[in-house]
């Protein structure tokens, strides 16, 4: 990362990392800071960031090296493939540091993300909304704590050395100006760059709402039946009726409503006033060969497929059918579009919201197939500082229950132990 105090790199290092280990990407931010903090947590106030402090400048470049140390070896033998180093990195001398170690002494692929930000109204907001809280301002009232973080940054635009073609022509970087009015990228090199660079074109801050929930209880459902393409039961009709009247409740401006392409989804969202989209991205885990079965009917027709997805659910694929892994990646574009859009709905079913709510919950591939996500429950998500504040909110209407939970004394395997820090980028 690059970037003056305050320009959202923290927000971007956390969110973007987010979206590297839920596509598979082994991804780990080393935040500066954290270690100047561990180290001592005297040097808080702003007379320890002035560029003429010399002994704190040792301070300041010797923590950074310990970052950048772990960040490598996380690489060389921690099974990382993608370093986020968060510090402001806002000299050329310290840009070079990285250089050196990374691509001169190791030969990785060096990124910078820079945040460019001249907007006061935006500092000052992000400021409030996450500095004064920092453990850097402890126990100290809100207005002393931010007009000290304003003589920070004053100290660090002294050195300031933004990037710049004529310099770091040879580099490569994105430039993102005033949170996303607009970028410079500079040669990407590779899939995974062009990756970050379109996920970080298609992010935005403005405040929000995203609403999840499943269909309806369905007839399937009730038969305790996997797949297929049911229509909703009595009581699924229901909480279609009062699914419409709790986002009347809500008042949402402009909200778009996401279905699946499959009947329980779309007659879920049918009273609602709203314009609606219907994804086939959205249906549910394609069980292959098991589709219309319950759960006993597999264990009895087919037990060694039974048991292999009790070993590792987010990787077993059913035969003819989807694993949850295969099913993130063809969610992939829902996440970005969501990304992209302020309120909206997604109706869609139990494997496929697992999926969507872990990105969001920061979730591993291990715990992804396990997560609880109840019939007639709205799950209300929130965009909060460095998150998202995620509720649970359950429409008072009688369904089955379709959660099987993850069985006792079985032997995971590696992969599955090991969650999202072994999974290979599958796409
Ligand atoms: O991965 P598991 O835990 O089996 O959950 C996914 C299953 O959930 C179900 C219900 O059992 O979703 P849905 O309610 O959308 O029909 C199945 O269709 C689907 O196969």
């Amino acid at each position: 990362m690059v970037g003056l105090p305050a320009r959202g790199k923290t927000y971007i290092s956390k969110k973007l990392t987010r979206y590297l280990n839920w596509i598979g990407v082994s991804t780990k931010v080393f935040n500066v800071g954290e270690y100047r903090r561990a180290k001592t947590n005297k040097y808080r106030s702003h007379e320890f960031f002035r560029a003429d402090n010399r002994e704190a400048q040792d301070i300041r470049n010797s923590v950074a090296l310990l970052a950048m140390e772990d960040a490598a070896r996380y690489l060389e033998d921690g099974g990382g493939e993608v370093a986020v180093v968060d510090a402001t990195n806002t000299t050329r001398r310290r840009r070079e540091i990285l250089v050196d170690m990374f691509t001169v002494k190791r030969n990785f692929k060096l990124f910078f993300v820079e945040s460019v930000c001249d907007e006061p109204r935006i500092i000052e907001a992000n400021i409030l909304e996450v500095k004064v809280c920092s453990p850097d301002y402890e126990g100290m009232d809100k207005n002393t704590a931010l007009e000290d973080f304003l003589k920070r940054i004053e100290h660090y635009k002294q050195e300031y050395e933004a990037l710049d073609y004529n310099y770091d022509k040879d580099i490569s970087f994105i430039q993102i100006f005033n949170q996303g009015e607009r970028f410079i990228v500079n040669k990407l090199a590779g899939h995974l760059q062009s990756r970050v660079v379109y996920y970080l074109m298609n992010i935005h801050v403005l405040p929000r709402t995203i609403y999840l929930t499943r269909h309806g209880e369905s007839l399937m459902n009730l038969q305790g039946r996997i797949g297929g393409d049911s229509d909703l039961s009595e009581q699924g009709e229901s909480y279609a009726i009062e699914l419409a009247k709790f986002v009347k409740s809500e008042n949402i401006p402009n909200l778009k409503v996401w279905t699946s392409e499959l009947k329980r989804t779309i007659q879920s969202a049918r009273y609602i006033d709203a314009p609606k989209e219907h994804w086939k991205a959205l249906n549910e885990i394609d069980a292959g060969i098991c589709e219309g079965m319950t759960y006993e009917e597999i264990q009895d027709q087919y037990p060694q497929d039974f048991a292999l997805r009790d070993q590792d659910k987010y990787h077993y694929r059913y035969p003819s059918g989807e694993s949850y892994q295969d099913l993130v990646a063809r969610l992939e574009p829902v996440i970005l579009e969501l990304e992209r859009q302020e309120n909206v709905m997604v109706v869609c079913h139990q494997a496929v919201l697992r999926c969507l709510l872990a990105y969001f919950q920061d979730k591993s591939a291990d715990s992804l197939p396990y997560l609880k996500v109840p019939l007639h429950t709205v799950i209300k998500l929130t965009p909060v500082a460095y998150g998202c504040r995620v509720e649970f909110v359950a429409l008072d209407i009688p369904a089955v229950n379709t959660h099987r939970d993850r069985p006792v004394n079985v032997n995971r395997t590696r992969s599955s132990c090991e969650a999202l820090e072994t999974v290979p980028n599958h796409i």
